[in-house]
């Protein structure tokens, strides 16, 4: 953001046409909910508090009730300037009653330390009272890089200004952004990160075939239970011929899935032998046994791309990026936070930082799950998933999303991993609330029918 901010200062946009900008988009949101009811506006020290009196200002023209908590104040700069451009009523922070719209422009970007007491204080006091509360560009008390909470209280909506910032999608600062809006303020912020929208798939060609459009492998283990809810939602999610390979194959519905019946390795290196499988699913119930290992070391043999999720990560461990960077064919793992720090440690920055470091070291494509599941591919881009829903917080959907990769992956969609990632959140969202893993599977057909 800073870079980006320079690039317009070089080009002869000054610091005050930014705030302008910034203060008129956010006087426009809070315009929108105070619906004729007093507004108290926050403003602190720095070029967030700036933003702060413009928007002050141009509520105020507009027939808003307004006044404003101030907290220090600079003496020169845009931010100065739009203090003076202010004539309304003024109050000291530690001193202002609360009202019903509050505008939160103490701290943005420039946070750098946890807020002090009487600060944290009275931000809590006046945004706990207010029916609405929009954050300027982020809730103060967030740390902007890593979504770190020094102090926040948590508002209904924020405006981010110009690009979002990770602590906008990071946990735990995602949860306290309300609802995030992207105001554009004229700043060019190319990036390799970012949010993941509705994909485009393309529906089978005319003279598509069951082995060519998806035939996707899904290897079972000790838990079949977990092989087979991913392997159904392989089926839901596109794929053209779906084998279940395990070394019990009894018959359980879907008719549709194909199984093979796999006594060891050597029986599953065989079976992947098959150049017309598209992607493996291995990991899902596989065990921890001898056996379990056989087969992982079968399929990290193959030339087939694989999905590596559930105890297939454990298997790996900290090996993992020997092992993985060795591969010709690609390998995408799919850990939550518990096996991603068995594979990779806990050090490195925040989420995105992490995750792109452990895609780029092991070679492979990392979907980093959870309520902010971040996907970092190995050429450095980092997309990330605000989509989801904490009903998907139950056992067994890991399972679900590991099969929906395969089945995408298989299909060769250009950014098959996005795909994968929005079409369990949306098959979640369709189905509700309160829901089973297995729930989610079969409206995972209508959620590829919303991206045709
Ligand atoms: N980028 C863009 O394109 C645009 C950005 N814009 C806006 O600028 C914002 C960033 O402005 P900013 O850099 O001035 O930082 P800001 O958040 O106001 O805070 C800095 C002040 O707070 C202080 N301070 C920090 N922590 C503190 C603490 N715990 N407790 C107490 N004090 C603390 C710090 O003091 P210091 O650390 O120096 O002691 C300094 O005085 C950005 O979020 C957006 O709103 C728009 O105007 C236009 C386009
Ligand atoms: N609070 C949450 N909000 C959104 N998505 C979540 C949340 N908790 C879990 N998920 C998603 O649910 C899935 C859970 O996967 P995982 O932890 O592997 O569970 P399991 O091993 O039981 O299948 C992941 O896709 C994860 O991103
Ligand atoms: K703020």
């Amino acid at each position: 953001m800073r870079t980006a901010e320079q690039r317009c200062f070089d080009a002869g946009i000054d610091q005050a046409t930014l705030m302008e900008r910034a203060g008129t988009a956010v006087a426009r949101e809070a315009m929108r909910f105070a619906l004729g009811r007093p507004v108290l506006v926050l403003a602190g020290p720095g070029n967030n508090g700036g933003d702060a009196y413009a928007a002050a200002r141009l509520l105020h023209s507009w027939g808003c009730d307004v006044t404003v908590a101030a907290l220090g104040s600079k003496k020169s700069g845009a931010a100065a300037d739009m203090r003076r451009r202010w004539t309304g009523p003024t109050v000291a922070l530690a001193d202002a009653a609360p009202r019903a719209v509050l505008v939160d422009g103490l701290f943005g970007t420039g946070m750098s330390r946890p807020l002090e007491t009487d600060v944290r204080e009275a931000l809590h006091r006046l945004v706990g009272a207010a029916d609405f509360s929009l954050a300027i560009d982020l809730p103060s008390g967030l740390a902007t890089d890593s979504g770190e909470d020094l102090g926040l209280a948590p508002v209904s909506a924020t405006c981010a200004l110009g690009a979002l910032k990770p602590a906008h999608v990071l946990m735990p600062g995602a949860a306290c952004c309300g609802h995030v809006r992207l105001v554009d303020i004229d700043i060019a912020c190319p990036d390799s990160t970012r949010t993941i929208a509705r994909p485009r798939l393309t529906p089978p060609a005319r003279d598509a075939h069951k082995y060519r459009r998806g035939m996707v492998a899904v290897v079972a283990g000790a838990m079949p239970g977990a092989a087979h809810l991913a392997a159904r939602a392989t089926l839901h999610a596109g794929a053209g011929y779906v084998l279940l390979a395990s070394g019990d194959p009894q018959h359980r519905s879907p008719d549709a899935l194909v199984r093979r019946k796999i006594a060891d390795a050597d029986d599953l290196a065989e079976l992947l032998a098959d150049a017309r499988i598209g992607a493996a699913v291995i990991g899902p119930g596989l065990g921890s046994g001898n056996h379990a290992r056989a087969l992982l070391d079968a399929a990290l043999a193959s030339d087939r791309p694989l999905i590596i999720d559930g105890d297939a990560l454990t298997l790996l461990g900290e090996d993992a990026v020997r092992r993985l960077s060795t591969r010709d064919a690609r390998s995408w793992l799919t850990p939550h936070e518990g096996e991603f720090v068995r594979l990779f440690g806990d050090g490195g920055g925040n989420k995105i930082d992490r995750t792109r470091q452990a895609a780029q070291r092991a070679g492979a494509t990392i979907v980093h799950k959870g309520p902010d599941t971040v996907i970092a591919d190995p050429d450095g881009n980092v997309h990330i998933a605000d989509t989801g829903t904490s009903w998907l917080s139950t056992a067994g959907t890991g399972d679900v999303l590991a099969g929906i990769c395969g089945a995408r992956m298989a299909c060769g969609d250009e950014s098959a991993a996005d795909a994968a990632i929005w079409l369990h959140a949306r098959a979640a969202r369709l189905t509700g609330a309160a829901f089973m893993a297995d729930d989610i599977v079969a409206p995972i057909a209508s959620a590829v029918a919303e991206c045709l």
